[in-house]
């Protein structure tokens, strides 16, 4: 059995809460100031109030009477049990079997209560003084005492019934733990768990979940067997960890716990390829998985992320509602949430989202750097341009960079004291990477790549700048303000055609049936790329499934001119000795590709003279080869 001690400040409700809780339970009450030594007593009626030293002698009496009580089959016991040491002073029986019930209110709710109440004579010292002693528990249940008594009871019934949790969450890191909020706020229950590294790493599920214990109640873990079992069956579990082998580690660890129909959804960025592999590593146990790409960060992970998961279906439609439920929602209010295909399918799209991540944000990094340092615009100024820009361009990307722009420490522009060496985790590298295996170009993703790898030789860099320094001309912003802006959207659009042609590709090569349409909406809302372009393309790609974004019809007629504001941004920049990888990169590709006559005839010659590599001819089917004897 269990003894429930109903637990908080004078005035809070204890007694009226305890005492209903009995009717519930069938148990009897006992109220903590009935069981006061007799000494304590008279200093009582006397008006004395007690020292830590009378507490004692109560103290173990009660813990007597728990331990008897817990014996007999149990009791709610009524008791301010304010501090920490009175508590522990209490545990006399093993702590699952002590229920602490903390009713919590604030000053002026209770002051108000007392002054209603017409046989009490309000002490306001009294109070003060009682939250002043106040330390609460960070554990236990704990109750709004605002509410009254009839939705109180039923609150802490449902707290007490702790049914298995629908949900677990491994990994309480920035993503796992906004998560688990996320979930939570939506009366999903979740057990969370993190390891314990003695020394290093400890008790973080216990912090977290007395963090947040005033506003949910989350199933605590740092053992992982205890943690598989705190779930209903079949499990769910999703793991927030590093991706790479922690993933590997992490599964294994969780095997001996897990049974046949139990899932596993991996919402790191973990390779599509090992996706694949994990899904059927684990399908062959029995086991579901799903290799689920989530973006958003730490805000979209709490306030509703965009969420790609890939495997089978009937492991999707197990946790669909749910991961549903917490996504964010489009502009027509679906989830920016959908099945994006079998194996590693799910993972594939994150990468690519975050390739076309790494290249928008290099296109408005080198942007900034070009308005600063050649146009010698101020940080203020180019925000102000760049609000101006997103007002049409509304995407997330930009917006961030509006107030990291105008963000100050102590006076001075943060942006300025932050070393210019970007890290990078590897989502834009494996984009690259898989372009190559695909036999497809992705330049202005690559190029953004390229540009982290050089900005990170910062001591190379700096020795080379000052043996090849030089003086360019200053660049006139207002003569060149139109064509920035209109280079901006064209480079913009030249790498989402680029992405969407890579995932064609893949849909194409794997057999995945991507719908791209759907994987346009799933970005407009809770993503890191979310941007008015991504809501056009949600239509675009519902009527064109297979165009190619740069041949329709809006488009082309756009692009004509800002090829023009493509080719004098870049040149100008290049002539003002700054560098312009990812726009440079954008208009090659675009250059390339609306060329009719490009120069691999040559590269053809060049191969079959060197090599006997053979080639095409001009006027003859593609796939027939010669040779010539150069
Ligand atoms: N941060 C972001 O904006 C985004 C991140 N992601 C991806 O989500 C995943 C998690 O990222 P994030 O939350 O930022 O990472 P964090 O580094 O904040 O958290 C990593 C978590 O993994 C746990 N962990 C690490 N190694 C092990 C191990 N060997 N065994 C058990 N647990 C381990 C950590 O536990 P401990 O605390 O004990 O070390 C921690 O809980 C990554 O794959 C990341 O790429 C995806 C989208 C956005
Ligand atoms: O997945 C993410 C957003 O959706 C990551 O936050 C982002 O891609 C970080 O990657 P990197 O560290 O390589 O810049």
């Amino acid at each position: 059995m269990a003894v429930f001690i109903v637990m908080g400040v004078s005035g809070v409700g204890k007694t009226t809460v305890g005492k209903l809780l009995t009717l519930q339970m069938d148990l009897p009450f006992y109220d903590a100031d009935d069981f006061h030594p007799s000494g304590n007593v008279e200093k009582m009626k006397a008006g004395i109030p007690l020292q830590d030293e009378d507490r004692k002698d109560w103290l173990e009496i009660l813990a007597g009477k728990i331990s008897e009580w817990n014996q007999k089959g149990g009791a709610v016991l009524a008791c301010s049990a304010l501090k920490e040491k009175y508590r522990k002073q209490l545990q006399s029986i093993p702590e699952e079997e002590l229920v602490w019930i903390y009713l919590h209110s604030t000053f002026e709710l209770i002051k108000e209560r007392l002054l209603l109440r017409k046989d009490h004579f309000f002490k306001p010292e009294l109070l003060t003084s009682q939250f002043e002693t106040l330390e609460p528990p960070t554990y236990g249940i704990h109750i709004d005492a605002n509410a009254s008594p009839e939705e109180i009871i039923p609150q802490i019934m449902q707290k007490l019934n702790n049914k298995p949790s629908r949900i677990g969450l491994y990994g309480l890191g920035v993503m796992g733990k906004s998560l688990a909020l996320n979930m939570a706020s939506k009366e999903v229950q979740v057990s969370v768990f993190n390891r314990n590294l003695k020394g290093v790493e400890e008790d973080v599920a216990k912090d977290f979940a007395a963090t947040h214990i005033n506003d949910f109640n989350f199933n605590w873990f740092d053992d992982p067997e205890k943690f598989v079992a705190s779930l209903e069956r079949p499990r769910n579990i999703v793991l927030m960890v590093n991706a790479g082998k922690t993933v590997d580690v992490v599964i294994e660890s969780l095997l001996p716990y897990l049974e046949k129909n139990d899932l596993i959804i991996d919402g790191g960025n973990s390779h599509y390829k090992e996706s694949g592999r994990r899904e059927q590593f684990l399908n062959e146990k029995g086991i579901l998985f799903l290799g689920t790409g989530i973006s958003g960060g730490e805000e979209g992970a709490l306030k509703g992320p965009s969420i790609m998961p890939g495997g089978e279906p009937k492991a999707y439609d197990r946790i669909g509602d749910i991961l549903e439920n917490i996504a964010a929602k489009d502009k027509n209010g679906k989830a920016c949430c959908a099945y994006i295909g079998p194996g590693g399918a799910g993972h594939f799209v994150k990468m690519l989202h975050n390739g076309i991540e790494y290249a928008e944000m290099q296109f408005i990094a080198e942007i900034y750097h070009f308005m600063r340092f050649s146009l010698r615009l101020d940080q203020e100024r180019i925000a102000g341009i760049y609000e101006k820009w997103n007002k049409e361009m509304r995407s997330y990307l930009l917006e961030i960079s509006i107030e990291i722009l105008r963000k100050k420490e102590k006076d001075e522009f943060l942006l300025d004291k932050i070393l210019d060496a970007a890290k990078q985790k590897g989502t834009g590298g494996w984009s690259t990477k898989a372009a190559l295996d695909l036999g497809v170009p992705l330049d202005t993703i690559t190029s953004a790549v390229m540009a982290r790898i050089i900005s990170g030789k910062k001591e190379q860099r700096v020795m080379a700048a000052e043996i090849y320094k030089t003086k360019p001309d200053k660049k006139e912003f207002e003569k060149i303000e139109k064509s920035l802006f209109q280079a901006f959207k064209a480079e913009q659009i030249i790498n989402h055609a680029i992405g969407f042609e890579m995932l064609k590709s893949a849909s194409e090569e794997y057999r995945w049936d991507l719908n791209l349409s759907e994987i346009s909406r799933i970005w407009t809302n809770g993503c890191i790329i979310k941007s008015g372009l991504m809501e056009d393309l949600v239509k675009f790609f519902s009527e064109n499934k297979e165009d190619n974004l740069l041949l329709h019809k809006e488009i082309v007629d756009f692009m004509k001119d800002a090829r023009q504001d493509l080719i004098i941004v870049t040149t100008q920049a290049l002539q003002a000795v700054v560098p312009m990888p990812g726009m440079s990169a954008a208009l090659n590709y675009f250059l390339s590709f609306t060329s009719a006559q490009s120069s691999a005839n040559m590269i053809q010659a060049q191969r079959d003279y060197f090599g006997a590599h053979t080639y095409e001819r001009v006027g003859r089917p593609r796939g027939e080869f010669f040779h010539t004897k150069w």
